[in-house]
């Protein structure tokens, strides 16, 4: 027979909480906001995040009245395309952790295998030492993280990190939180060779890739944070832009749009520049037109490039 009991540090002051004045004063309702207003789309990952702070804040509670002891695990992992947005909301979710109190700085350190593994014999510990004392506090966010394990080679220093970052993830997880990023597929096979990290891993969360619309509005936001806007002909240009792009090699979503836009900024510049005796009003320097998107070479036919 079981019986239970309300654990002895539950006092009658500490057993009533405002949940709605914790939630304002620990302030992740701004970073969900701000999460909600900079990224377009994303429904499903911006509900699991909601979903994570909500866990989060309980555990909190939880923690303060004595009903738990244990720190919970909350490494993840981002999975999706490149260009989904998977670090964006990493630094989003390492502030959450950060008002929350479950990481003291609340800073993210990002890396690949390169800078974590070394080439020659004795260089890997150090390496992977020097990042993670960099990380602790905050979040180490690990893109393409299943380049760590390379089974074709037997003696592959990416071993030694994996490792090194598996007791961190155990022992040090009141201090580190371990965000492994990357392709869904190949995260899978990882997980399925090294199942010490998938184990280790409390949420997964899946980034899907956007559709034309999205993007289109993704193109917007971006430039209206810019001061700059499209008129009505280089938006449908546009439009018909991200449609061919799709079809390209290395299409990587909201990056490939960021660096549409970049080159589009540079040909609307030459535009303008082009024509030293014009008076320009800030309308002109703000506005893109068709041209200026329809000089890409995505609009060449044949295998073109990306721009
Ligand atoms: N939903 C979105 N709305 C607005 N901007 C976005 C969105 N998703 C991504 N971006 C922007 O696109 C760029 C790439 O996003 P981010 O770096 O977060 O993606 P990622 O999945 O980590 O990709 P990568 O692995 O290629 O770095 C950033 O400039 C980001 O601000």
């Amino acid at each position: 027979m079981t019986e239970q009991v309300a654990p002895d540090t539950v006092t009658a002051a500490e057993a009533a909480v405002d949940l709605r004045k914790e939630f304002a004063e620990v302030g992740i309702g701004e970073v969900l906001d701000q999460l909600d207003r900079e990224l377009i789309g994303l429904k499903p990952v911006k509900t699991r995040i909601r979903e994570i702070a909500s866990l989060l804040l309980i555990e909190r509670l939880r923690k303060r009245m004595g009903l738990t002891t244990e720190t919970p695990t909350l490494h993840m992992s981002f999975t999706g395309n490149p260009g989904t947005g998977k670090t964006t909301v990493a630094l989003r979710m390492a502030s959450i952790l950060h008002k929350l109190g479950f990481v003291r700085r609340g800073h993210v350190v990002s890396v690949t295998r390169d800078e974590l593994v070394g080439q020659y014999i004795g260089h890997t510990a150090p390496k992977t030492k020097e990042v993670l004392k960099k990380a602790m506090g905050g979040v180490l966010f690990i893109d393409e993280a299943y380049y760590l394990y390379r089974p074709e080679n037997e003696r592959d220093y990416g071993q030694e990190a994996i490792e090194i970052l598996l007791q961190v993830m155990e022992n040090q997880r009141d201090d580190l939180v371990v965000i492994l990023a990357g392709y869904g597929d190949r995260m899978d096979r990882f997980f399925q060779s090294n199942p010490g990290f998938r184990s280790r891993i409390a949420h997964h969360i899946d980034f899907p890739d956007y559709n034309d619309d999205e993007l289109l509005a993704i193109a917007e936001l971006m430039l209206h944070d810019m001061n700059y806007k499209f008129d009505a002909e280089a938006r449908s240009a546009f439009e018909r832009y991200i449609a061919l792009r799709k079809t390209q090699p290395l299409f990587s979503n909201a990056r490939s749009v960021r660096n549409a836009l970049d080159r589009i900024r540079l040909r609307q510049a030459n535009r303008l520049v082009s024509d030293l005796d014009r008076v320009l009003s800030a309308d002109d320097i703000m506005t893109l037109d068709a041209a200026d998107v329809l000089a890409s070479r995505v609009f060449e036919k044949g295998p073109g490039g990306a721009g």
